[in-house]
């Protein structure tokens, strides 16, 4: 259980911590392999964070970005974290880079999973930057308690890629990377804003169960440390 733990005054401040790690990140991957990756949660959480990580000055261009998960919606709904992306991430000097989508329309979610498994393996070995959320009930990215395949996705020795999710707090069926794709990102964070997250956090960190708390197979078995980023 390898983690850290940044603690900011409040949202824009962790806002700008996490983007100028991410930018450092990015930057760092460029020079060393001459591209870099990074796969984003969706949410609420991550606005702030992607308005000023799309004014960062790095060579996006040289950046792949797509979805820790996915709900299984066109990027037009409401619901779509590509929405939530196009809005708030792939703007100004970010929409230089280049954005994979996990959704397709394809006839089920099952064979979306599987384009999107195809279209993101070249990049995803590992990632450079993998940026997860939390839900009040310890899911991260699309791992539900209760998802019916829940323990596929938590497999470590599964093969990197994207599976679907159903669980009846996951609204639609979700698209969502492995646990074996996204645990040893070169930079893996977890950003959680607010006090009952804190405290969702605290009860994660004081047990093992991950079908009662997804969450905890990233913080006790992720390959790479896991920064936590909180703020009020
Ligand atoms: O598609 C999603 O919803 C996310 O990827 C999911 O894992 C998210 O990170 C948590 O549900 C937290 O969401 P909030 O930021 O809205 O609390």
């Amino acid at each position: 259980m390898a983690f850290s733990r940044k603690d900011f005054e409040n949202g824009a401040a962790l806002a700008e911590g996490l983007a100028a790690r991410v930018a450092t990140a990015l930057s760092d991957a460029i020079a060393a392999r001459g591209s870099a990756s990074i796969a984003v949660s969706g949410g609420s959480t991550p606005k702030a964070f992607f308005k000023v990580l799309s004014g960062k000055d790095i060579a996006w261009d040289k950046v792949t970005i797509t979805l820790v998960d996915e709900r299984f919606v066109p990027a037009d709904n409401a619901r779509s974290n590509h929405k939530l992306a196009n809005e708030f991430l792939l703007i100004g000097k970010t929409a230089a880079a280049t954005f994979v989508p996990l959704y397709h329309a394809a006839d089920t979610a099952e064979a979306a999973a599987e384009i999107a498994t195809r279209e993101t393996a070249g990049f995803s070995n590992p990632f450079d930057v993998a940026i997860l959320g939390m839900g009040n009930d310890g899911h991260t990215a699309s791992f539900f308690p209760g998802g019916n395949h829940l323990v596929e996705a938590l497999d470590a020795s599964r093969p990197r890629g994207i599976l679907t999710m159903e669980a009846d707090g996951a609204g639609e069926p979700r698209l969502t990377f492995s646990f074996s794709a996204l645990q040893d990102a070169r930079l893996l964070a977890l950003h959680i804003e607010g006090a009952e997250k804190a405290s969702v956090l605290e009860k994660a960190l004081g047990g093992t169960d991950e079908a009662e708390m997804p969450i905890r197979a990233v913080l006790n078995r992720a390959m790479s440390p896991v920064e936590i980023y909180w703020a009020p």
